[in-house]
């Protein structure tokens, strides 16, 4: 343990061990030499370590410093791994907003120094009358958006996880579970293309290894891929059979809640022995979008486009004169199931995008307000 106390070592990576070569810094494998160097890159790299992190940290002393990736939330700590260790940090007040698959630099003796910039990131409405944005997953690449095929099957529910991904820039891929179950998987198929007509679409038997084989192409090494779907829909039967028998090298922490139950708490990264890395995501039943405008009018590509045609610019789609979206409405080229989704989902970031801007405001006002307080009691002090 350091002198800082400031995090734990679980296990370190064989990587390093000694081996017979007079040279300490080099390893032979199949008669090649690798350096630890190009060993610890080759571990990063596998991560999901590319070169949008690495620039951002040119100008700084690389010899000095770790780079870590956080592979799990829970209540008080991040579980790290780095090219050669797997550890622990303790959450403090201080740390800006972290989430599972971010990026931290650390100094050497392991402490926390800074959190690299995202290339993506997944955020939500934290769940209830919380008024706060609440981060799922950063740096994800692709994200598996898992519908039953039966009767939960809803494109509803679809077309939001599909407004959260298009706001993350994160690639989706629809996967249809309990495909064994199903007698016409092609009515679910056809239902997706209308909604996203380039769509990619796997349909599987989750419970079966094999089944899922199709989905490994998407999980290669460096990649990450988020699970999303609501509950039921077999997201950790997936789960485990994309696992399968492969060595978890993040096991799941499991604490006792409140109640004294054992609960999984936060959400986890796996390692997959194909080299991706795979994000369950527990505990999403409510998901209310903010900050998704972008993401809304990607998904509803095709109402924007029409909007863009109607005579008035603040057009509401409604009984305006000149309407084109009313029009396509009439004319059976558009659902009116999906301008509802549309607007709906419209409706509901705008609201909780105001009430996150309003909050900000007032914490904003309530720091100003301390500070001059605590500004005025140092100047009498002074008096
Ligand atoms: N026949 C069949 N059953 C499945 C399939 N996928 C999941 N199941 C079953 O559906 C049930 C729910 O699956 P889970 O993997 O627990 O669903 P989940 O999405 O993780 O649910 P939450 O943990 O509540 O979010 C379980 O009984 C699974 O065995 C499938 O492809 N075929
Ligand atoms: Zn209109």
């Amino acid at each position: 343990m350091n002198k800082h106390n400031r995090f734990s070592i679980i296990k370190s990576k064989t990587i390093s061990s000694s081996t017979s070569s007079s040279n300490s810094n080099s390893l032979s494998i199949d008669g090649s030499t690798v350096t630890h160097q190009e060993k610890s890159n080759d571990s990063l790299t596998r991560l999901g370590w590319r070169p949008f992190f690495a620039q951002q940290v040119a100008e700084e002393n690389i010899t000095e410093i770790q780079f870590a990736k956080v592979m799990a939330c829970h209540r008080n700590q991040f579980e790290l791994e780095t090219s050669t260790h797997t550890l622990t940090l303790p959450i403090t007040n201080q740390m800006p907003d972290i989430t599972v698959g971010d990026w931290l630099v650390l100094n050497d003796d392991h402490s926390f120094r800074h959190r690299l910039e995202r290339i993506s990131l997944f955020s939500r409405k934290a769940p209830g009358s919380k008024v706060q944005t609440q981060l799922i997953a950063a740096n994800v690449d692709t994200v598996f958006i898992v519908s039953s095929l039966n009767n939960d099957f809803n494109l509803n529910r679809i077309e939001r996880y599909l407004t959260l991904a298009n706001e993350a820039g994160v690639t989706p891929v629809f996967v249809l579970t309990k495909a064994d179950l199903c007698d016409d998987t092609r009515v679910y198929i056809k239902q997706i293309l209308g909604i996203s007509p380039l769509a990619m679409i796997e349909t599987v038997n989750a419970l079966a290894r094999e089944s899922v084989q199709s989905l490994h192409t998407y999980c290669s090494a460096g990649q990450t891929v988020a699970v999303m779907g609501s509950s039921g829909v077999g997201k950790s039967t997936l789960i485990n059979s994309l696992i399968g028998s492969q060595s978890q090298l993040t096991s799941d922490i499991r604490e006792d809640d409140s109640k004294g139950r054992h609960t999984t708490t936060g959400r986890t990264l796996h390692q997959l022995k194909s080299g991706g890395l795979l994000l369950d995501t527990p505990g999403m039943r409510e998901l209310q979008l903010a900050d998704c405008e972008q993401g809304v009018a990607d998904t509803f590509e095709e109402i924007i486009s029409l909007a863009r045609q109607c005579r008035f610019g603040d057009c509401h789609h409604q009984s305006e004169p000149g309407c084109a979206v009313q029009m396509a409405l009439t004319n059976g080229e558009l659902e009116s199931r999906r301008l509802t989704s549309y607007q709906k989902l419209l409706r509901e970031q705008a609201l909780n995008t105001a009430s996150l801007a309003q909050k900000r405001a007032k914490d904003r006002n309530r720091t100003k307000f301390h500070r001059s307080v605590q500004d005025g009691a140092r100047r009498l002090k002074g008096k």
